[in-house]
């Protein structure tokens, strides 16, 4: 399980040797290990494979806020035989590792944030996992919708003319932001469903993803690779992968009445949604900057929607059990559908923490990647500063539903249906619906705009894929 170690001083012309009792014992477990080499020196003149000088081991560290770092330990001895025994038994127990991946299919999105992504992954990402052993292929997205297409198409006939992706690789990874992200979760639970012989139209009780997936973040928004790590740091992420630190995570299905739109963590809708529609009418802009010009353009345009949310409350297993031993009436029914009509600023509909840099707690901080339930958080009608007051909460350490126009619940469904029969007026109000294209309200699914016209049904399914990640109660 540990791998224990005394250093020793270099030997000294004096044959002093206090220095061997100074030194204390110290030790590595055997599960923070990701590789081992032999160590050699090379020279000029030499030929051949070098001097030995020993093995090296490289190591998982953790440090502060959730962060991983690479290292190196090394074990000097000059005898060829004794390494190799010792080299021989670290690479057994290594794959032993059952969960770390063998082979990886990269998806990088060269376009994500201000283009960096394609220089993150080289120079570090690749060099880890090159250290790691593991074997990767990599596609660079040529275009939006690539990634669906890929993994969805199963366009990767390439490889020995075989398209089976669980048969080719151990994951995915990808390398870009939220948008790619839940693009490639999106298109691996539906591979999955086609896989199972489910029809896609409409999805109710889903079969799970077939693959892990990793997200190493270098987009402009990184939320569910900051929710999964804890920081949104490409080493962690990377070493998170090549550990094989498997989390399962809970994720929604979004449908309209008579439509399956697509899988999702995390949903916005009313100022989330129009929020997003008008950053994505000024694509031009850098990201940040349409970001904040979209929020203050969202805010001097605030109105509230009519709509009708009805939600299932989510009852944990535990709950349920306590209500039959008690006789309550409501035992064993789950059904309890409850619902809230008027007007409302924002719904926010959360499987996961969501956190990011403006929201280090998360935008829904009392969420857990998979705790089977989904927080559901209105902002009814209110003035204009009220509701700023609660956007500035969520960077602050000070509750951010503590205002009585904030409501809170824990939820397994919901379903949100705007009671506007017409559609939202462009001429009218440019500013509110911009980006709403005719009869279509804006809805900002995992940092993408979705656009529908009517009721969107959010059903939330337990640990539906297993993404690459530190353990929350680790954090
Ligand atoms: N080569 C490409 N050109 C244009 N768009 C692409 C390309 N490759 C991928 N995309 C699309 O870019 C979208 C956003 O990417 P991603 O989330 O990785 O970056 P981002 O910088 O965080 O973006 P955003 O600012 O939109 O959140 C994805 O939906 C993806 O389909």
């Amino acid at each position: 399980r540990a791998l224990r170690w005394r250093p020793i001083q270099p030997e000294r012309p004096a044959g002093d040797s206090k220095y061997d009792v100074l030194c204390k014992e110290e030790f590595i477990e055997l599960k923070d290990i990701f590789s081992v080499k032999l160590k050699r020196r090379y020279s000029v003149k030499q030929q051949g494979s070098g001097t030995l000088l020993g093995i090296t081991l490289f190591i998982c560290l953790k440090k502060e806020q959730n962060k991983l770092k690479d290292s190196t330990l090394d074990l000097i001895n000059l005898s060829e035989d004794h390494c190799d025994v010792w080299f021989k038994q670290f690479k057994k127990i290594l794959a032993g590792f059952a969960n770390r991946p063998k082979s990886l299919k990269i998806i990088l999105n060269p376009q994500s944030h201000k283009k960096e992504a394609t220089q993150v992954y080289y120079e570090k990402v690749e060099p880890l996992l090159r250290t790691a052993g593991i074997k990767t292929d990599v596609t660079i997205t040529e275009y939006e919708g690539h990634a669906l297409s890929l993994l969805k198409e199963c366009e990767l006939q390439e490889f020995d003319g075989c398209c089976i992706l669980s048969v080719l690789f151990s994951s995915v990874v990808c390398v870009g932001g939220d948008g790619s992200a839940s693009e490639i979760a999106h298109a691996l639970l539906l591979r999955a469903q086609k896989n199972a012989g489910k029809e896609t139209d409409r999805i109710l009780t889903p079969v799970r993803a077939e693959l892990p997936l990793g997200l190493i973040p270098a987009g402009s928004t990184n939320v569910l690779a900051h929710s999964l790590h804890g920081i949104p740091h490409v080493v962690t992420a990377t070493l998170h992968i090549i550990m094989g630190h498997i989390q399962p995570v809970d994720v929604c299905t979004f449908s309209t009445t008579d439509k399956f739109l697509r899988f999702g963590f995390s949903a916005m809708f009313g100022f989330g949604g129009r929020t997003l529609a008008l950053a994505e009418k000024h694509r031009w802009m850098s990201p940040n900057q349409r970001r904040d010009f979209a929020i203050i353009k969202a805010l001097a345009k605030l109105k509230p929607e009519d709509c009708e949310i009805s939600f299932l409350p989510f009852i944990s297993s535990q709950d349920l059990q306590e209500r039959k031993v008690e006789g309550s009436p409501k035992s064993g029914d789950k059904d309890q559908w409850q619902t809230i009509q008027g007007q409302i600023l924002n719904v926010s509909i959360m499987a996961i923490p969501c956190l990011c840099s403006v929201a280090p707690r998360g935008l829904a901080p009392n969420t857990r990647l998979n705790n089977g339930s989904m927080a559901l958080i209105i902002a009814r009608n209110t003035s204009r500063p009220e509701f700023i007051k609660h956007l500035k909460r969520y960077a602050s350490v000070k509750n951010q539903f503590n205002f009585p126009f904030v409501e809170t619940y824990t939820v397994e469904e919901v379903k949100v249906r705007p009671r506007t029969n017409s559609a939202p007026n462009l001429e009218e109000d440019a500013g509110r619906h911009a980006a709403a294209s005719e009869n279509n309200f804006p809805w900002n699914v995992d940092g993408d705009l979705v656009e529908v016209a009517s009721e969107v049904h959010v059903k939330l399914h337990p640990r539906l894929i297993n993404l690459y990640g530190g353990s929350m109660e680790e954090m």
